[in-house]
């Protein structure tokens, strides 16, 4: 169940109760097996996302372009990345040059440093910038003799440990089979003939997923669990369409919270709603989407939907898993693009979250963007950021600053109501006149004898239901 399982009534009609989101953080640290995965399938499919245990990891970086401070940047990020997997980073090394090698990923000299580094720290687990070729993580392993992950993996596997809702289990193990269907060759062996090491257990990074070995053995009934997935994700988006169909005919205009990962997007939607969705100082702490109602000041209804945060070189299997999810942001009236103005580089991250949103189709709807945590953010990176984003409006979640001119600009950037009317709506048609408060712009509202007659900018769906009342 997402909160996306309200229906419209409850949405104009009620507040919101308290949903318990906070205590997703317990959760989601006990162990969870992943309902309805083990039915036709259990020999192949059966999913378990295992107790969260620590690793002792080193990272690899090969550093190709860009300067110093973005190859720190980067690094700092994977190391954020691991943290959020559950594990301990013990060191890391990187190295210049202008390609990955094509076998190794490091160039031989860093491979055998790397190899000292993994037994000085007593590592079980590399972790490897980017996306690595199934041959590539084969050699590293063989040299290494630990498990060797890259950081699309690293990713998938924090959403594997976040999703919550059936629909995100769903879609995180269908982007979890289509990265393994690729690099089945390269991974089953290997970790066989490993058999007896430390990563025999083959749980932790790149392990939580569908059991390696196993699908090696079955590659059809990979490609059966995929096609089941997908029709039922179709079944899924079909129940959430309807829902949004829903509020489209009630012409409830939405706003979708945007933003790189960790930017504050759920903060920001607890501030403006108080929602009490979970907010974590980790990496892709929501995964599900969260709608909560709010209203501009003269009373009109909108939607808040806080969503999965983008990252740089998100995945492109995860992408296409969630595509659903992340289109909500494209059926939009209006994206608040949250921007960490703290963050070492919130240009990288507007240009990444950007990124996505052209994948997905996203890039039509109007943009307001929302210079975040200005608590923490030096002076000169606002203000520098100001210039180049004129019209970006400067808040922060945690204090409230700016709260309330965002509240504002998001009043004047929502969709006006087109068709100016007057009506003279019955005492029995109470549910019209309430239906007015909640969606147009009054002008005039008086009680006459005959009924309520009002002046008012209204949407075109509630004017052709008013016809039979209008005066004017
Ligand atoms: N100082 C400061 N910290 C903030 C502010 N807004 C959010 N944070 C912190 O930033 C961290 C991430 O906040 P979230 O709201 O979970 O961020 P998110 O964008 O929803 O993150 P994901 O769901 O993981 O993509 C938390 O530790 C928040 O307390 C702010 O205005 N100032
Ligand atoms: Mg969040």
């Amino acid at each position: 169940m997402t909160d996306h399982d309200f229906d419209n009534a409850e949405l104009l009609d009620e507040e919101f109760d308290y949903d318990g989101a906070q205590d997703d953080l317990a959760d989601r640290h006990s162990l969870r097996r992943v309902d309805g995965l083990r039915t036709e399938l259990d020999d192949v499919t059966e999913v378990e996302y295992r107790q969260l245990r620590l690793e002792r990891v080193v990272l690899a970086s090969v550093w190709a372009t860009g300067s110093q401070e973005d190859a720190d940047n980067a690094l700092a990020e994977l190391t954020l990345l691991a943290e959020t997997a559950g594990s301990e980073v013990l060191g890391s090394l990187v190295q210049r040059r202008s390609h990955p090698d094509p076998a190794t990923y490091l160039g031989s000299g860093k491979v055998a440093e790397l190899v000292e580094l993994v037994q000085a720290t007593d590592a079980d687990t590399v972790v490897c910038d980017g996306e690595l070729e199934p041959a590539q993580l084969r050699n590293l392993e063989d040299r290494t003799k630990v498990k060797v992950v890259d950081r699309t993996a690293l990713i998938l596997d924090i959403f594997a440990q976040h999703a919550k809702s059936a629909e995100g289990k769903a879609q995180v193990e269908l982007a979890q089979l289509q990265y393994l269907k690729q690099r089945l060759r390269g991974w089953g062996g290997n970790l066989s003939r490993q058999a007896g090491g430390r990563v025999a257990g083959g749980a932790g990074i790149g392990g939580r997923g569908p059991g390696e070995t196993k699908i090696e053995t079955d590659r059809r009934r990979i490609h059966t669990r995929i096609a089941q997935l997908r029709r039922r994700l179709r079944d899924m988006d079909a129940t959430r369409e309807g829902k949004r169909a829903e509020r489209r005919r009630n012409q409830v205009p939405s706003v979708a919270i945007v933003g790189y990962t960790n930017a504050g997007k759920s903060s920001l939607l607890n501030r403006l709603t108080g929602a009490g969705v979970l907010v974590e100082d980790a990496l892709f702490a929501t995964l599900d989407p969260t709608t909560r109602r709010s209203e501009t000041d003269d009373g009109r209804v909108y939607t808040l939907t806080d969503t999965v945060g983008f990252v740089r070189h998100l995945p492109h299997d995860l992408v296409e898993a969630f595509r659903s999810t992340l289109e909500e942001s494209a059926q939009a009236d209006l994206l608040l693009h949250v921007v960490d103005a703290a963050d070492p580089d919130p240009e990288g991250q507007i240009a990444a979250v950007r990124t996505v949103l052209a994948e997905i189709g996203a890039l039509h709807v109007p943009e307001l963007l929302v210079l975040n945590k200005a608590d923490r953010a030096e002076e000169a990176v606002v203000l520098a950021l100001r210039a180049n984003h004129p019209g970006a409006v400067v808040v922060s979640a945690r204090t409230g600053e700016g709260i309330e001119e965002l509240l504002q600009r998001i009043d004047a950037d929502l969709p006006t109501p087109e068709v100016q009317l007057t009506v003279l709506v019955p005492y029995s048609r109470g549910d019209l006149v309430d239906r007015i408060h909640r969606t147009a712009v009054i002008g005039s509202l008086e009680h006459t004898g005959e009924g309520t007659l009002i002046t008012a900018r209204v949407r075109p769906g509630l004017a052709d239901e008013l016809a039979e009342f209008r005066r004017g």
